[in-house]
């Protein structure tokens, strides 16, 4: 059951809370910094699971960086100070029992530029699956499907998977991204900005593989498409210099956002 609270800040508006039964990831109180720089400020929010989440706010926000907590990202870089809680599925990320390699096979990530590995399309899929310990070739070529099949490219290169995965076009290569992601069925799939290097076709698939997606994992999207956020997700947070200003609905937030600071920038007036 969904409900709303009133932040602690006045300045904030009403923010949508999940009942922590309903929650993949809650976030309570984080803080992060890169040396002396705040990149995230006393955030607390929950991330509704088997739903898409949008991140939205201004260039330098914190979008990115807070998509890179969820799976420790920042772990390697030694500048970043970061205070408060992440939970996934109410285990803090960060106690000591926590190994870091299995919290990113949960929590999968695609990035703003495709990356798919110098290999074949088939080893780019069987990666994961290769890591995590030897499949008889017939459960292989399954998964493999699976997963290819799951980012709705099987079709498309199911007669060349011995090929390099650099053939491939640009929304192709995205797509496979994504299946390497899914082989290894993570629970929380994080997008950073997945179709901004893409055409408006490839982009299309994105969305629509987004929207198919939901019914087996949690999604959380960074976009600075206004309309991508609308069309896509079911929840969006905007967020302004490292704060959570508003979240809620997505078709609330865009159609009757609470705060000017949140009108402002989903209308174009502050970018
Ligand atoms: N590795 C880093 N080292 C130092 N500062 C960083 C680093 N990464 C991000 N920052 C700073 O942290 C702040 C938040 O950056 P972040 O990339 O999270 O914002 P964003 O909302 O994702 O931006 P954009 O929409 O432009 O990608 C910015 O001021 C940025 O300059």
């Amino acid at each position: 059951m969904v409900s709303v609270f009133m932040s602690s800040s006045a300045a904030r508006g009403p923010i949508i809370d999940f009942a922590a039964s309903e929650s993949c990831l809650e976030i309570n109180g984080l803080s992060l910094a890169y040396g002396d720089k705040p990149a995230l400020r006393d955030l607390t929010l929950r991330v509704p699971r088997q739903r898409v989440t949008a991140f939205i706010g201004p260039s330098g926000c914190g979008k990115s960086t807070l998509l890179r907590a969820f799976n420790r990202l920042h772990d390697l870089n030694e500048e970043v100070v970061r205070c408060g809680e992440i939970r996934l599925e109410g285990q803090d990320i960060h106690a000591p029992e926590v190994e870091v390699a299995e919290l990113r096979r949960r929590v999968g990530m695609v990035f703003q530029a495709p990356n798919p590995f110098p290999m074949s399309i088939y080893d780019n899929v069987a990666f994961g699956l290769r890591l995590q310990g030897e499949l008889r070739r017939r459960q292989m070529d399954d998964s493999v499907e699976w997963a290819l099949r799951s980012a709705a490219l099987w079709e498309e290169v199911k007669d060349r998977l011995r090929t390099s995965a650099w053939a491939l076009s640009g929304g192709q290569q995205q797509r496979l991204v994504i299946a390497r992601t899914l082989a290894v069925q993570p629970e929380v799939l994080l997008l950073d900005e997945p179709a901004s290097a893409l055409d408006p076709i490839s982009t299309l698939k994105i969305e629509e593989l987004i929207g198919n997606l939901k019914s087996r994992l949690s999604l959380v999207l960074v976009t600075h498409n206004m309309q991508q956020a609308a069309r896509v997700s079911d929840f969006t947070a905007f967020l302004e210099q490292g704060e959570l200003v508003e979240y809620g609905p997505t078709q609330t937030l865009f159609t009757h956002p609470r705060l000017a600071r949140t009108e402002n920038y989903i209308t174009g007036r502050m970018t």
